[in-house]
């Protein structure tokens, strides 16, 4: 079965720990990756060069890895090289940020997804609004998501996942497989975006930041 194929109607799990925090070493990236494939997760997504590698040497499932630069403007695998990087480090899949704003190198998206499929790399496309999917979807991405609806300036960010872009993506492209990505915070939501035609959903917070699932109990009882 190809990489995408095994993705279809599966649950991915984002794996990351952010500048600071405690739980920001590759070993323990690994640890959870493995966790979450332990319960059911058909591939896992994650970031850094080491976090990348440690999670290859643990799980069997596909890796999507990405390299964050930064946390403003273009930051998830900002040029051709971070891209290239993450490929070496051993991703399955490298998801870069499929924005329509001006990329780092100076590259367009479209230039940088036609050296990636040239090198045989599997590109997943984060984007922000249904412009950006038009443009990923016109340059050959394998995989287009919302992962950046609400963090890139042309979408509200809604409480929970975008359904809205959600549904424009998979209405305007039903032959490219559409994920899921950001703000699924409940078992329920991941069945409902399954159900509005997701081709696999992304779920990171609420599964792998204890910090966060943390301060929503606490806040709750408050
Ligand atoms: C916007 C951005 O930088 N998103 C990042 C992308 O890799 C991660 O910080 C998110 O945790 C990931 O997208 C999963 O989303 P959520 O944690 O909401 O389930």
């Amino acid at each position: 079965m190809s990489v995408i194929e095994s993705l279809r109607g599966g649950l991915i799990v984002s794996v990351q720990a952010y500048p600071g925090e405690p739980m920001r070493h590759p070993e323990t990236m690994a640890q959870i990756a493995l966790a979450a494939e332990r319960g059911g997760a058909v591939a896992i997504r994650c970031q850094g060069l080491a976090d990348i590698s440690a999670i290859k040497g643990q799980v069997e499932i596909p890796v999507i890895g990405l390299w964050k630069e930064g946390h403003e403007g273009v930051y998830i695998t900002p040029t051709l090289r971070h891209a290239r990087a993450c490929i070496m480090a051993g991703a399955d899949v490298v998801a870069i940020d499929a924005t329509r704003r001006a990329r780092p190198d100076g590259l367009s998206y479209a230039d940088t997804v036609k050296a990636l499929k040239e090198e045989g790399a599997l590109v997943m496309a984060d984007c922000g609004s249904i412009d950006d999917a038009r443009m990923a979807v016109e340059a050959g991405s394998d995989i287009i998501s919302t992962t950046l609806a609400g963090y890139s300036g042309e979408r509200e960010k809604t409480a929970g996942p975008d359904f809205e872009l959600l549904d424009q993506m998979v209405t305007e492209f039903p032959q490219v497989p559409v994920l899921c990505e950001g703000r699924v915070h409940s078992p329920t939501q991941a069945a409902e975006v399954m159900a509005a035609g997701a081709y696999a959903v992304v779920v990171g917070t609420a599964i792998t930041h204890p910090t966060t699932i943390t301060s929503w109990f606490a806040d709750a009882i408050k």
